[in-house]
């Protein structure tokens, strides 16, 4: 079965649930080896480049962070042929200056996940990608500048650099988690992005994070709280800059893409020799291995 392709993938998450810039849309419902995914993926044309769509949490926003289908979310993305994705998200901020509806592309990544899919290996081949860096240095450094260059509403600022703190969810953090992540230097916190980080990184696709500052989590003395109805509100009053940012940064794709060290993650991180690899195993996987001969399904 055929697809239609899409060099570059959007990724929105709370509150972001389409694009609506998009034009010549079409949908594809997915059914991948690691299921289906979140929702529908909607793929048009922005800025002369195919983009494919995906709502994290599902349309009506209906999947917890632990419930995201972060497997089929990627292998979805892998099989429309997407090779840069940039996630939205909506984060708590740890840090004074980055106040809500500020803008923050992070560059580091701590877990407080638990037990939550985050390999697309097993079942006979093993491998091991580079996670030293998990956000792809080219790709957030593009976006960034690509957030400078456009005309913000409001006072937003943009931010580069950080580490994203990813907890498990779905309830907050207590006060204490959050003074002890300030303590150890995070900078934000949210609930998704890490698992999709790592699948991307496996999947060997770029993968930078635009983070919508939402509220101060707990930790702030000036600031309640944090709650959804506060998140959305910022959201909203943020989606504008989002849509803008995604825009330009297409625009920059589309002229002068980066090359990236993702593209080939997998070239010295397999480690099961093929012939121990079995079939059913290459078929699962083989949007992933495509570029990987020796590991690619016999017919
Ligand atoms: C709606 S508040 C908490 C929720 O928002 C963030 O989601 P996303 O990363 O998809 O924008 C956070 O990670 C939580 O899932
Ligand atoms: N304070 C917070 N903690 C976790 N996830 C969030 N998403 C938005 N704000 C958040």
């Amino acid at each position: 079965m055929s697809y239609p392709q899409a060099r570059i993938g959007v990724i929105g998450g709370s509150g972001l649930y389409q694009m609506a810039d998009l034009a010549d849309t079409v949908e594809v419902q997915f059914n991948t080896p690691f299921g289906p995914p979140s929702d529908a993926l909607v793929i048009g044309t922005l800025a002369g480049e195919r983009v494919a769509f995906l709502p994290r949490h599902g349309r009506g926003h209906r999947l917890l962070p632990a419930e995201l289908p972060f497997q089929a979310n990627i292998y979805a993305m892998k099989m429309l042929g997407v090779e840069y994705l940039l996630s939205a998200s909506a984060v708590g901020s740890l840090r004074e200056e980055y106040r809500p509806r500020d803008i923050v592309f992070p560059d580091q990544f701590f877990d407080r996940t638990k037990d939550r899919p985050s390999t697309f290996f097993g079942d006979g081949l093993v491998a091991h990608i580079g996670f030293d860096q998990p956000i792809c240095t080219e790709l957030a450094h593009l976006a960034a500048e690509a957030a400078r260059s456009v005309e913000l509403i409001g006072e937003t600022r943009i931010h580069t650099g950080g580490t994203y703190v990813c907890m498990e969810g779905p309830a907050f953090s207590t006060l204490a988690e959050s003074r002890l992540y300030r303590s150890w230097g995070m900078d934000i916190i949210g609930m998704t992005n890490l698992q999709e980080a790592k699948l991307a990184r496996e999947a060997e696709i770029c993968y930078a994070t635009m983070a919508l500052v939402t509220d101060y989590d707990c930790w702030h003395p000036d600031h309640g709280a944090v709650t959804v109805e506060l998140i959305i509100d910022n959201l909203h009053k943020n989606a504008e800059n989002a849509q803008r940012i995604v825009r330009a940064v297409v625009e920059r794709l589309h002229t002068a893409a980066p090359p990236c060290t993702s593209h080939s993650a997998l070239k010295y991180a397999l480690l099961t020799q093929p012939a121990d690899v079995p079939q059913a195993t290459k078929q699962k996987l083989a949007a992933i291995l495509a570029n990987y001969p020796a590991y690619r399904p016999e017919d």
